[in-house]
């Protein structure tokens, strides 16, 4: 059976890739977009709904003002759903979790293998490097367009340190420094943001000390990473039952 995927905001950036590695790999059912645009002779949707109906999975890279109506319609009609979108708050992660009682959801901030394996060694490092000696800063740039900050990826970078040091990300989180801030405290997880130009998408983290630093960076050159690694995904959680994936469960790591 030829898996048929949807794609939400096919006329987008990541849209347009996605169909692709969708076509090449599967069954293209076709996409959404507000505008009405897309890649020629995909079918356009006027709604997720009636785009759900047609696919086995929906992959949807869209925006975070959508995340809770996708989530009701996609458990409405059973659709297996692969969210790549960004920048959502606690009610969306809410919507989310809730969905996912019914319908297969992996929810990323980035589908490249890479990134993921750095979120690993992230937490690693968080356990392994005490707080007060070293200084854990994220630093991320993106492209003149990208409308959330800081980036879905960064913070889950943030997340995976966090988590290695048994604290909240929210308890510690320091983003975007500026005036007169005082010395750095022990434990802060610092993120800056940079935005220009046509960046794909760079992350670095540096655990800094007084006498040593460590840092690992990642950069996506081509947004056909992103889209493989979510149709892949997309292939994969087609036959998984209900409930919330990571990449790692994917990925196996
Ligand atoms: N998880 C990952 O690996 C990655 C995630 N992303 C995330 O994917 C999302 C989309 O990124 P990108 O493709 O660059 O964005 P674009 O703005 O280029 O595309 C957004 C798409 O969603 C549609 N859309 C539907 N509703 C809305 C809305 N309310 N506001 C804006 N757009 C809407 C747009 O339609 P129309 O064109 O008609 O406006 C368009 O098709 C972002 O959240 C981004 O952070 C991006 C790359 C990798
Ligand atoms: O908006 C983008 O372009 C990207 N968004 C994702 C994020 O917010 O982490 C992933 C990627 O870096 C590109």
């Amino acid at each position: 059976m030829t898996i048929r995927i949807g794609i939400a905001g096919i006329s987008g950036r990541m849209g347009i890739y996605l169909a692709e590695e969708a076509a090449a790999a599967a069954s293209l059912s076709g996409g959404t977009s507000r505008s009405g645009h897309g890649p020629e002779g995909a079918p356009h949707f006027s709604d997720i709904t009636a785009l759900a109906r047609e696919s086995d999975v929906v992959i949807d890279f869209t925006h975070a003002s959508t995340v809770r109506e996708h989530a009701a319609a996609l458990a409405a009609t059973e659709t297996p759903w692969v969210l790549g979108t960004t920048g959502y708050g606690e009610a969306e992660q809410k919507a989310i979790e809730d969905a996912a009682k019914t319908i297969p959801i992996i929810a990323s901030p980035n589908f490249c293998t890479g990134v993921n394996l750095l979120l690993l060694l992230a937490e690693k490092l968080g356990h392994a490097l005490p707080p007060h000696q070293y200084d854990a800063e994220i630093l991320e740039m993106h492209h003149r367009q990208k409308v959330d900050a800081p980036s879905g990826t960064a913070l889950a970078i943030g997340r995976a340190v966090a988590q290695g040091r048994g604290v909240k990300l929210e308890d510690v989180i320091v983003s975007g420094r500026d005036g007169h801030t005082g010395p750095r405290k022990d434990g802060e997880i610092g993120f800056a943001t940079l935005r220009g130009g046509q960046i794909i998408g760079s992350h670095s983290l540096l655990f800094t000390a007084g006498d040593e630093q460590i840092s690992l960076t990642h950069h996506a050159f081509d947004r056909r990473v992103f889209a493989s690694g979510a149709v892949r995904a997309a292939l994969w959680l087609h036959a998984q039952p209900a409930g919330l994936y990571a990449m790692r469960d994917f990925l196996r790591l």
